[in-house]
């Protein structure tokens, strides 16, 4: 497996002098080529700054990124972003195709026909056939952000970045979502970096977890998660493994980074703590 992502001894500093506020603090991890990595961490621990840092949009304090070896300095052609809130980032007054081609007309190798061709391939991959001549008001919530995905797949990124993407549809919906994403994953190889404050989406979801600290973030832990590459949402979340790691997880962020107490061997970990931080 090769190296999509290296982060090295990121920090991000906002402000200066007395005014100054470290957000991240001296990140360091990769993410391999066709992983998903999850990373879990409190409400305003950096998450989003680390993202930020990641696609160029924001320029690191310390340390540095890099995408499949380059070092990043600006926001890289080959990386797109899904953030949580769909109803920003998808245009009303284009059509669901016209939103997922929008970003495919700056590549210049691609003919209009090509574009709606790779369009009409990336809805598929998200099931929705046969919706892109409507208005992405028309659509549910967990309908549009399928349009969200598709439009980032549509670009065929070498690394897709998804800040909370799940956060703002109902539960049942997100279930769907969250399989859907790994079933395009397995299926595209995809390599994805997921910001999740939601302890069980990070273990369901993710090949490893990255859970951080409170404020400013540094690395807790970094933990392989030994789960099945197909998933399901019954038996999976009741499978010893998975209750297990949720119960690490939780109390690496409940305990601020304190090494994990084990559960004992055979006997299912305490599964009480909240899935989600406040
Ligand atoms: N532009 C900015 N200027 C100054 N401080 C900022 C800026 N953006 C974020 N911060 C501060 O940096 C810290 C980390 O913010 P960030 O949004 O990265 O956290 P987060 O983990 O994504 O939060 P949440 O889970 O609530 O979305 C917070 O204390 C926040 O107030």
């Amino acid at each position: 497996m090769s190296t999509m992502l290296n982060v090295t001894g990121l920090s991000h500093r906002y402000g200066s002098g007395e005014n100054a506020h470290v957000a991240v603090n001296d990140l360091t991890f990769v993410v391999e080529t066709g992983e998903l990595a999850c990373i879990v961490g409190p409400s305003g621990c950096g998450k989003s700054t680390l993202l930020r840092c990641i696609s160029g949009l924001i320029e690191p304090t310390g340390g540095e990124v890099t995408l499949h070896g380059d070092r990043v300095t600006g926001v890289p052609e080959d990386l797109a972003v899904v953030f949580q809130d769909y109803s920003r980032s998808l245009f009303p007054w284009l059509t669901v195709r016209q939103n997922v081609e929008f970003p495919l007309r700056w590549k210049r190798n691609l003919s209009r026909a090509e574009r709606r061709e790779r369009a009409e391939e990336a809805l598929s991959w998200v099931n929705l056939p046969g919706v892109g001549g409507k208005y992405p008001w028309q659509l549910s919530g967990g309908m549009q952000q399928r349009v969200s995905i598709a439009r980032a797949l549509a670009r065929r990124p070498a690394l897709l970045l998804m800040d909370e993407p799940f956060a703002s549809v109902d539960a049942q919906t997100r279930f769907e979502l969250e399989d859907l994403l790994r079933s395009v994953q397995v299926a595209h190889g995809s390599t994805i970096l997921l910001v999740t404050h939601d302890i069980d989406e990070s273990v369901y979801l993710g090949d490893r977890v990255l859970v951080l600290s409170k404020s400013p973030a540094r690395i807790v832990a970094d933990l392989p998660v030994d789960l099945p590459p197909e998933r399901d949402q019954i038996t999976t979340r009741e499978s010893k493994n998975f209750v297990s790691l949720r119960g690490e997880v939780a109390r690496l962020l409940h305990g601020g980074g304190d090494a994990p107490e084990q559960a004992p061997t055979g006997e299912p970990a305490d599964t009480t703590e909240p899935s989600t931080l406040a």
